[in-house]
């Protein structure tokens, strides 16, 4: 999985050319790896993290989830309207149908947890986070910067938990479900046709449309360390 992060800061397209996604992941590597590499996942990692700031997590994050729902039909609409390859809507509806699928998990892992989802009260990271999705659902967003973020947000998530399922991690048992829902390689294949439909709209952009997509890029791995900081018990 390691090598699969390198290669992707790495990768060309079909002309050679590296990739806008792959200048931004090299420009800004270290605030990428402060998202991916957060202390909370690391402690997951290494077999060190408090079960109780677990359960903190997945609460939040189920909220997190279903916001997450009506950010991704928005973009499916932006596809629909300006998108110049019909296979980008397929992707963005898998993405959609594993949404579904991860609802129910959270339900079914918040149960074993005995975490009660009715009863979670969102924090301001995730309501702020939540907000932030919002805007980005305005139609004025364009469908590259859009799909930029929707890159960024499940990226980081699956950069994080892969890391905890490499050789040498000291993961939990009961944690490893967690781990493979989103370090898993099809959820990485998933990333990586997310990362070509982002790079392949931003080829075409205007300057002044990268540049916003560069912005929002950043806000992402912003609102992503914020969102894991939300796992600390004094939070
Ligand atoms: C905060 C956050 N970011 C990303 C993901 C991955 N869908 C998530 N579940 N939660």
């Amino acid at each position: 999985m390691e090598a699969k992060s390198s290669q992707m800061v790495g990768k060309t397209n079909d002309n050679n050319k590296v990739g806008v996604i792959e200048t931004w992941l090299r420009k800004h590597r270290l605030i990428f790896t402060g998202a991916t590499r957060h202390p909370f996942t690391l402690s997951i990692r290494d077999g060190t993290v408090d079960f109780k700031s677990f359960k903190k997590w997945l609460g939040q994050d189920y909220i997190f989830v279903r916001a997450f729902v009506p950010f991704i039909a928005s973009v499916l609409v932006k596809a629909s309207k300006e998108s110049d390859d019909s296979s980008d809507i397929e992707v963005i509806l898998s993405g959609m149908a594993s949404l579904n699928d991860e609802i129910a998990w959270f339900k079914k892992e918040a149960s074993r947890f005995g975490v009660s989802l009715t009863s979670v009260v969102p924090q301001k990271a995730n309501v702020d986070y939540c907000r932030f999705l919002e805007s980005l659902m305005s139609s004025e967003v364009e469908y590259p910067v859009a799909m930029t973020a929707f890159w960024a947000i499940e990226a980081v998530y699956q950069e994080s938990f892969a890391h905890c399922l490499e050789e040498g991690s000291k993961t939990a048992e009961e944690l490893k479900e967690t781990c493979q829902r989103w370090g898993n390689e099809g959820f990485g294949r998933y990333c990586q046709s997310l990362q070509n439909i982002a790079n392949r709209c931003l080829e075409k952009a205007p300057d002044d449309l990268v540049s916003k997509a560069e912005v929002v890029f950043l806000r992402v791995l912003e609102h992503e360390v914020e969102f894991w900081n939300l796992s600390r018990l004094e939070a």
